[in-house]
């Protein structure tokens, strides 16, 4: 079987979530609903070895009726609906599926029904755990997110029940844009404020004077599908909008009349904040007592992104001092809040209880979305928004695995190595191969590559079938080269991947090759993926567990240094690899770590006289 017939999602996906693709249906796309969206593919569900149900949790008959395409007569599967999802939706479902809607379920209540479903429909008010997941095994197939986010879910127990997710990532962008507009305006003019006194019966004209729009400079913090739409508003408010985000493309910034800064630029410079980052590891709490005494004293911020970007105690404190005058808030980092959360109770915070997504026309799309997304995978079909996406048949993972890892970190450490305001530009895959292009086709190393590239930044899930989407979506244009290996014998699919970022600036200048792009090369050996090359330095460490990379002057001692550092903080080194440029000069040394070292331990290594620059990247 040739390579283009696979698809492959997360390693850690279990066999039971296996789908296998044909080539020709990977690319269909649709419009709808304002917003660009994937249409799902048919593909064909590999045997799924479900875990036996026991006697006593067996779900009910199914009803039968005929739902296969073929007209055959088959079970009607049976869909829980487990927060408000609109009709339109309701619709789609009911008529390949039984639909139950039971909205406000407590999670015992949820626990004892989800093993009578084959699918559960949730937004972003029902966790869905590790429990619900296991007493779902056997029967529940898909779990369908209406809306964006899947914090609610947990994704690994799912991959491993063999539990497909499907989100729906698009029909709520205007929405989420349109509500930020509102809290921007309504906290300019005090609308929340004024309208709570009056209704109280005070008249207070004077006490309510608000801040014009008008010339003002708004930052908006993630230039993604959200922050160009607010951009995009804000500009016909009059505003000058500037943005922070370094994976967004330069040219997009420019079309909208956007100029692209650096993070500190963008706090100090702005009058208003909006927030439309993903909430991720380098983007948590974020905005902190450092950012906020960067920003302008009588700052003002929006956030209808995620809570988790803001620390905030920080921001109660900054809002007390006066450094920030107003804050309008629709998530928080807990949800509900507290009733008695000082953030939401402070007389210059406007609070809505996470209602970005809450419009008629967006839960319509959403719930369009979601319900076709799940009812194609109950039919066997993938989803292009699926998030724990599928993979390949057991004989081309035997020998891509380690080259489709390989792909995917590659494109995870570039990603992590880009830094500055000018976005990603060009994305170059050079593979390395004595195979020709009818006996190695590059589709699944390019979509992983992708995958690496765009996931750890975004709030976008890659699969085989929507990367070259996503890819696009972003700006990133991706080329691929093929350089033939000397050795036409030779066993292996392929020689190297190297990962090529070109026009980007580097948070480590040492993984800029000569040519002035990030470079990045890695070998599988003995089935273990390898980096071998960063920028012009040539090294070997095996791609487990996280890494530091360090640039320091060539001399003796370097390694004793940096280990004994490690050492004293107990964070365990997997692998460690120096390479030079001459002896005496640069040099950079790659450590393989099993744990994250903590922001001290790395600030000492970066405090050894001969270390220039260093970074931490994870796998
Ligand atoms: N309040 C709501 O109801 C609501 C509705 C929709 C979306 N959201 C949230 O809004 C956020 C944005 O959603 P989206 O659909 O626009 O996502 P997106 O993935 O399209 O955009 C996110 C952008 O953030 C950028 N980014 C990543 N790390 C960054 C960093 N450190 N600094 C600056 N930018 C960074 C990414 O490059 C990307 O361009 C998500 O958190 C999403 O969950 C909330
Ligand atoms: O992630 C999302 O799509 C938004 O935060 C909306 O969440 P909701 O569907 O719970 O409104």
């Amino acid at each position: 079987m040739a390579a283009s017939r696979a698809l492959l999602p997360s390693p850690q996906a279990s066999p039971a979530a296996r789908v296998a693709v044909a080539p020709s249906s990977l690319t269909t796309l649709a419009a709808r609903t304002g917003a660009a969206r994937l249409r799902v593919v048919r593909c064909a569900v590999l045997s799924s070895p479900a875990a036996p149900v026991a006697e006593s949790s067996k779900p009910p008959a199914h009803r039968i009726s005929r739902s296969g395409s073929d007209g055959a007569l088959r079970p009607k599967p049976a869909v829980l609906v487990a927060e408000k999802l609109s009709e339109a939706g309701l619709a789609v479902l009911r008529e390949f599926a039984d639909v139950e809607c039971a909205y406000g379920m407590s999670p015992a209540e949820l626990l004892a029904k989800v093993s009578q479903f084959d699918a559960l429909i949730v937004r972003s008010g029902t966790k869905v755990t590790r429990e619900v997941l296991e007493a779902g095994r056997g029967r529940l197939r898909v779990v369908g997110r209406a809306g964006v986010g899947i914090d609610n879910v947990d994704l690994q127990a799912a991959t491993e029940v063999g539990c497909l997710v499907v989100n729906a990532p698009t029909a709520n962008t205007v929405a989420a844009a349109e509500h930020g507009i509102a809290l921007l305006a309504s906290m300019a003019r005090n609308v929340s404020q004024a309208d709570a006194a009056l209704k109280a019966g005070k008249w207070q004209r004077n006490k309510y004077v608000g801040v014009s729009l008008v010339g003002k400079t708004l930052s908006i913090m993630g230039f993604g599908k959200v922050g160009s739409e607010v951009a995009r508003r804000a500009k016909g408010l009059g505003m000058h909008v500037i943005a922070h985000d370094p994976y967004a493309p330069a040219d997009r910034a420019r079309a909208l009349g956007v100029e692209l800064v650096s993070f500190d630029e963008a706090i100090g410079r702005a009058d208003f904040i909006s927030l439309h980052m993903p909430l991720i590891p380098t983007t948590s709490k974020i905005f902190n007592d450092e950012s906020f005494a960067k920003m302008k004293t009588g700052v003002r911020i929006i956030n209808v992104a995620r809570g988790g970007v803001i620390d905030e105690d920080a921001l109660v404190r900054a809002l007390d001092s006066g450094k920030v005058a107003q804050a309008a808030l629709d998530v928080f980092t807990v949800e509900p809040p507290a009733k008695d959360s000082m953030l939401v109770l402070h007389e210059n915070v406007t609070v809505t209880p996470h209602l970005g997504a809450s419009t008629v026309e967006a839960q319509e799309g959403v719930a369009i979305e979601i319900a076709e997304a799940v009812v194609g995978a109950l039919r066997g079909e993938l989803a292009a928004t699926a998030v724990n996406a599928p993979m390949v048949p057991a004989e081309i993972m035997s020998e891509l695995a380690p080259y489709v890892s390989l792909a995917e970190k590659l494109g995870r450490l570039a990603v992590q190595l880009v830094a500055g305001e000018s976005g990603i530009k060009g994305v170059k895959v050079v593979y390395t191969t004595a195979r020709g292009p009818d006996d190695l086709d590059t589709r699944l190393l390019r979509a992983m590559v992708t995958k690496g590239l765009v996931e750890p930044v975004s709030s976008t899930f890659v699969n085989l079938v929507n990367a070259d989407y996503a890819a696009k979506q972003r700006g990133l244009r991706i080329t691929e080269e093929r350089v033939a290996h000397d050795s036409p014998a030779a066993e292996a699919p392929l020689e190297s991947v190297q990962v090529r970022l070109s026009n980007v600036q580097s948070k480590f200048a040492g993984a800029i090759s000569d040519g002035g792009d990030i470079v990045l090369e890695g070998r599988v050996k003995y089935g273990v993926p390898h980096l071998t090359l960063v920028g012009p330095y040539e090294v070997d460490v095996s791609l487990e567990g996280n890494l530091i990379l360090c640039r320091q002057i060539d001399q003796p001692g370097m390694i004793g240094k940096v280990g004994n550092i490690l050492g004293q903080r107990n964070v365990n080194i997997s692998f460690m690899s120096v390479g030079r440029t001459f002896r005496g000069k640069q040099a950079i040394m790659a450590i393989g770590v099993d744990e994250e070292p903590d922001k001290e331990t790395l600030e000492n290594i970066g405090a050894i006289p001969a270390i220039e620059e260093f970074v931490f990247l994870e796998l």
